[in-house]
């Protein structure tokens, strides 16, 4: 199921919307009014987001724009300053049910100073709060999940001994491992080389079609431009686009680019394999 709802779209409660079938739709979801300042600067200014279940969402904008500030203001990683923030139906906070929820956080190491191995680290994302051991079937789960990033052949290995490339896969490989319903990934795909990105799209659009709620920071929709049909551009920290994906375009990381484009359906002309979008018709 894949549903778009900007902010303009009919109110929503936590708990859900009626849908045009008129089921009631969960929503992942619920930012209101987000603003976030950062060293006495207001980064994030009135950001609302809602996003459905099933949603798969980008978020776009120049460098500076606000995009990972957002990202983690969301999953409470950094304060609101006023708004109002609910994931699953629960407002940010303890409440939260954070193990139904992964987040990638941007080009962060995998390797820790604990000589970790990738099967340890991924399994560190079945542990929350809580849960101080593992479920049951932890093993199989930590290898489907870097069955999934192509790495379950570097199960054993310690991740310090990763590419850069590959410790992102098995930070990515962290997040899936909780089988999430809403996936937050900042720049998921930084770094990665483009088989493991065509991977990566393929698992990110059979979780969206189980149900899972995806928002991704991307600079470039890259190999995820087939899954991606809603598009939110940040400029200043404030949205300045929410609907169809912006045009590839070669000077999105310019300060000056404003990431909105006439979009057309049709638009297989407008996407070259030099922008690096991967067009399926
Ligand atoms: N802890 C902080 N204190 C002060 N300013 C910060 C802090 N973190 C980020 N900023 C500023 O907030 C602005 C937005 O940064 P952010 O990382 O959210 O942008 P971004 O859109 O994710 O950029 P990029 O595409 O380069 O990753 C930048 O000007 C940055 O310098």
């Amino acid at each position: 199921m894949l549903v778009t709802a900007g902010p303009s779209s009919a109110p929503t409660s936590p708990s859900g919307t009626p849908g045009s079938s008129g089921r009631r739709r969960t929503v992942a979801v619920d930012a209101r009014d987000v603003h976030v300042v950062l060293g006495g600067s207001a980064i994030v200014r009135g950001v609302d987001l809602v996003l459905e279940e099933g949603e798969v969402a980008a978020l776009l904008g120049a460098n500076g724009s606000g995009k990972s500030t957002l990202v983690r203001a969301l999953v409470g990683a950094v304060p609101i300053a006023s708004g109002s923030v609910t994931l699953l139906g629960h407002p940010l906070g303890r409440g939260v049910p954070w193990e139904r929820i992964g987040y990638v956080p941007q080009r962060v190491s995998a390797a820790t100073g604990v000589p970790a191995t990738a099967a340890e680290v991924v399994g560190s994302g079945l542990l929350h709060g809580r849960r101080l051991w593992p479920p049951r079937h932890a093993q199989r789960r930590v290898h489907a999940a870097l069955d999934l990033v192509g790495l379950d052949h570097h199960a054993e290995r310690p991740v310090r001994e990763l590419s850069g490339g590959q410790q992102q896969r098995v930070l990515i490989a962290r997040a899936l491992v909780r089988e999430p319903d809403l996936l937050v990934l900042d720049e998921p795909v930084a770094g990665v080389d483009l088989p493991s990105q065509q991977a990566f799209a393929t698992t990110l659009s059979r979780l969206a079609e189980r149900g899972t709620t995806v928002l991704v920071v991307l600079h470039e929709l890259g190999a995820l431009a087939p899954l991606v049909r809603r598009a939110v551009v940040l400029r200043h920290g404030a949205v300045v686009h929410d609907g169809a994906p912006p045009r590839p375009a070669h000077d999105h990381d310019a300060d000056e680019h404003d990431h909105v484009h006439p979009h057309d359906d049709d638009a297989g002309l407008a996407r070259t394999p030099a922008a690096g979008l991967r067009w399926e018709p």
